[in-house]
């Protein structure tokens, strides 16, 4: 399957989610709520999901769509001010969107995993967003457990690696088969981009979060020592980091739980698109112990532990030095 017209209609929707959530960031900062876990969400996460689920719906009725938010919090009486806003930014995308139908498009993206099925992390690095540092916005479309398109909108992402003060705003666009474009978001040509084919141990470059806690920061730091990774990291929030190193800005990410041997898994919308985007250009993408993400299984990654994704030509030994370092005394680490 080609999946041209799915390609097209996720670029059209995650550019329109793309111009909201900046638009929210210029008008308003950003209307901060907190979910029942504790976690950040703003007027542009709920409107991200009802602008791309609305596309999505009306362009694959039959497809299942799994996202990251739902309308239960906005729903409640003591939010019509946040609900208010999100419909005022929704209908500068999409004129006749009103409240009612805003809620029944964010609950469209409450849907299971089937054969095939898309899945939306609307913001993704939602404290990036509020901070006002990088954040994506993140697209995927399932086939029978396997990535087969990943669209990732980055509107805070220089176009240039190597002119930081230049335009900004990048699509990645992934496709299974095809391999992986950028395109700038206000338009332009799409240009094919590679991993960095260099395996100079000393010219190696990790990239990490921003939010420490979001991972296991000191097992991060000692494998890539023992790596001998010698370059500065980069630390970006979000998905950003899976289209840094596909464009060859980086090389390695790695994200571990904290403790090892939490038993929390990773959501399936923080990692589908940028898994093919990164595999598409070059890069491999597993779990700790190198096996292939399991996308088939549910909300989360259950069959997976950890994250591993990499320029490729690396991945056999950071496994061997993963394997290596979860097995030392020093580094088994425990809920202090
Ligand atoms: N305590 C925690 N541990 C692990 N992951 C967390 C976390 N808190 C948030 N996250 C996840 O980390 C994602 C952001 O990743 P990054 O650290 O790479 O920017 C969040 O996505 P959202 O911002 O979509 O909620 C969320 O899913
Ligand atoms: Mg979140
Ligand atoms: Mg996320
Ligand atoms: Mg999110």
């Amino acid at each position: 399957m080609s999946y041209q017209r799915e390609k097209q209609v996720a670029i059209q929707a995650v550019t329109a989610a793309a111009q909201l959530c900046e638009q929210v960031r210029q008008e308003e900062g950003s209307l901060t709520l907190t979910k029942p876990d504790r976690s950040p969400v703003t007027v542009a996460d709920f409107g991200t999901q009802a602008v791309i689920c609305r596309v999505l719906a009306e362009a694959f009725p039959g497809d299942s769509i799994v996202g990251e938010e739902n309308s239960s919090l906005l729903r409640q009486p003591a939010m019509t001010q946040q609900l208010t806003g999100v419909t005022h930014y929704v209908k500068s995308q999409i004129a006749e969107a009103t409240p009612e139908t805003i809620i029944t498009w964010i609950d469209r993206g409450t849907g299971q995993v089937a054969d095939r099925y898309w899945t939306l992390d609307p913001i993704d690095g939602t404290k990036g967003y509020v901070r006002g540092d990088n954040y994506a916005i993140a697209l995927a479309l399932i086939e029978d457990g396997e990535v087969k398109l990943g669209v990732l909108g980055c509107p805070a992402l220089p176009i240039h690696p190597n002119q930081p003060d230049g335009d900004r705003g990048v699509l990645f666009v992934g496709v299974k088969g095809q391999g992986t474009t950028l395109i700038p978001l206000a338009g332009g040509q799409p240009q094919t981009i590679r991993i960095n084919e260099c395996d100079r141990i000393e010219s190696l470059r990790l990239v990490k979060s921003v939010e420490s806690s979001h991972g296991n920061p000191e097992l991060e730091v000692a494998i890539t020592q023992s790596l001998g990774f010698t370059t500065p990291s980069l630390q970006i929030d979000s998905m950003v980091k899976y289209g840094i190193i596909a464009r060859g800005e980086a090389d390695l990410y790695i994200r571990l739980p904290f403790p090892l041997e939490s038993s929390k898994r990773q959501n399936i919308w923080d990692h589908a698109a940028g898994v093919v985007i990164l595999e598409e250009a070059g890069g491999r993408v597993t779990d700790m112990y190198g096996k292939p993400l399991d996308f088939a299984c549910g909300t989360k990654l259950f069959n997976n532990q950890g994250i591993i994704a990499s320029n490729g030509a690396i991945h056999d030994a950071v496994l061997a030095t993963v394997a290596q370092e979860i097995q030392a005394p020093e580094t088994s680490q425990s809920t202090p």
